[in-house]
This record gives structure tokens, sequence and C-alpha cells, in this order.
């Protein structure tokens, strides 16, 4: 098994402006892979074995009561866990066929393959421009032309280019709710990831803006593996290919969208559905 090193495409994605076109070389989207997965915060355990596959290039749900564990299970793809007190793992999380807690690894260079947005949208106060600027900038060393071209590239994908063409220089917090949150999708889009994560990325939305969200996630699952967690099970059964429900840190059933939600195998799953817990 490899060390997880940038991919190719990292070092010269983005697009190609030959001919005043744009034709990006995103990079390959990659399963993920828990097995036997665990968590702890100290003494208390978060995560019990977790089994659980997300094929490449699809979109997978995570459900759950609150405290059940979902974000737990984001992070650790992330290992955004890494460095808080008291925290452990056993089990093993694969990108691919990479083993993402090796040795071997960079967390950073994982964090460029494995872009994440949280539920508030979090631009930092700089131009809109920055904000997608900075990943390449900084991993890619991109400077000038090349730089100006993978932020309308990462825009472009993330549906916001038209909205804020003529606004790139602004202060990127003066964007609307829904604006600022495709922007944090197009600043990590811009480090061209092979996987998203997204934590309840609309749940702070209004219904136009949570529709522009779910719009994305279903255009850019041809080109990205992504986990979203979220509270509201209709955007579940619209956006995602599978859909995992996890309770008190146990995934309960894994199963396609339309099946968990129609016809659930496992009691927990139908009571939860229908509201009579969580
Ligand atoms: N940094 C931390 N330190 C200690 N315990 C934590 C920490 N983060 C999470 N936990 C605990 O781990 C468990 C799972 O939390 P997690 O945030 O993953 O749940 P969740 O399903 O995402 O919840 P919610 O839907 O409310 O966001 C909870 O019991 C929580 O209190």
């Amino acid at each position: 098994m490899s060390a997880l090193r940038p991919t190719p495409t990292n070092t010269v994605a983005g697009p190609s402006t030959a001919g005043g076109s744009l034709s990006p070389v995103p990079a390959t989207a990659q399963s993920v892979t828990l097995s036997r997965f665990s968590a702890w915060f100290g003494a208390t355990p978060a995560l019990h074995n977790i089994e659980l596959h997300v094929p490449s290039q699809s979109v997978m749900a995570i459900i759950g009561p609150s405290g059940s564990g979902k974000s737990t299970v984001l992070r650790a793809i992330n290992r955004l866990n890494d460095g808080l007190p008291g925290v452990r793992h056993a089990g093993s999380i694969l990108l691919g066929d990479e083993d993402i807690y090796a040795s071997t690894v960079n967390p950073s260079v994982l964090r460029q393959r494995v872009g994440m947005v949280f539920q508030r949208s979090n631009p930092f106060p700089r131009s809109v421009r920055d904000n997608v600027a900075y990943g390449p900038q900084l991993n890619r060393r991109l400077r000038g032309r090349e730089l100006d071209d993978v932020v309308e590239y990462a825009l472009r994908r993330a549906a916001l280019w038209d909205e804020v063409k003529d606004r790139l220089r602004q202060d990127a917090r003066t964007l609307s709710g829904g604006q600022q949150q495709r922007l944090c999708i197009a600043r990590a889009l811009a480090n061209d990831p092979e996987v998203l994560l997204l934590d309840e990325p609309s749940s702070a939305l209004d219904p136009h803006g949570t529709q522009r969200i779910e719009e994305l996630v279903y255009d850019l699952r041809q080109q990205l593996t992504i986990l979203i967690v979220t509270h509201n099970l209709h955007q579940a059964a619209r956006v995602a290919d599978r859909t995992a429900l996890l309770v008190d840190g146990v995934l309960v059933e894994e199963a396609p969208s339309s099946r968990l939600f129609t016809r659930p195998a496992d009691s927990r799953t139908e009571a939860f559905i229908t509201g009579r817990f969580g």
C-alpha cells in the first residue's frame, strides 16, 4: 500500500485555457472504506466497529440522532479529530487503497485530497477571489493567470461564478449565506479533491439556498465521492445514492436510499425515519 501523496493531477489540475475555454482536469474520485473503525474521546466511546464502503463517484448520506457520531465519522476521514485531547481510534480508513492513518501520511496533503465544508460557512475575512485562491497558491504555488484560471474553474464547479464574477475583489462576507456556503465548497474544490465531506451544509440556509446546495451535490457526484451529514431526511433521500444510519456510534443500517427510506431492514431505522426517536 503506497503512502498518500499528491496525485499527479493535483500538481497540474485546474483548467487549461487554450482557446479560451475551460477544460478542467479533475482528480480521480476515490472510494472511502471504513473497516472495524472505532473512536473514543477519553474513556467515552463515540464510534464502534464501523464498516462502511462509499463507492467512488457516489453520494452517501449519514443520518442519525444528535450525538450519534455522524460528525465524528466525517472528521475521522479528514483526520480532523487528530490532536483533540484524549482522542484515539482503532481499525482503518482507506482512501482508494491507501490507509489514511499510515505513519507516512501527511494530514495536510490528505485534507487537500479530502475537502470538508462545515455547517456554518466560514469564509476568511478576505476577498471572494482570495478565499478560493488560498489553497492552490499555498499548495501548488500557482500564481498569475494560472491561479486566476483555477479560481474561475472552482467557482464554476461550485455554481457560483455567474453570481460573483464581477465581485471577485469584494469581501467574501458580503455574500449571502447560501453564496458563502458555495464559496466554501469552491474553496475545497480549488484543491481538486477526490472526496468531499459536507457536514450539514444547508442547515443554516433558506429553502432556495438549500436547493442550490442539493443541485450542486447532484452535479458534483459525477466527479467526486461525497459524504453528507444531514438532519434532513428528505434531503438524504433526494441527493444520496446510499444512506447510512448511525445510532449511539453504531452503524445500524446502510442501503440504497430508495430502499432504506421505503423498506428499512432494521426496526431502529424504521423508528428513526418515522420520527419515533431522534
Ligand atoms: N471533541 C470532543 N470531545 C469529547 N467528546 C466529543 C467531542 N466531539 C464529539 N464528542 C462526543 O462524541 C459523540 C458523537 O458526537 P458527534 O458530534 O459526532 O455526533 P453527531 O451525530 O454529529 O451529533 P449532532 O447531530 O448533534 O451534530 C457525542 O457523544 C459527543 O459528545
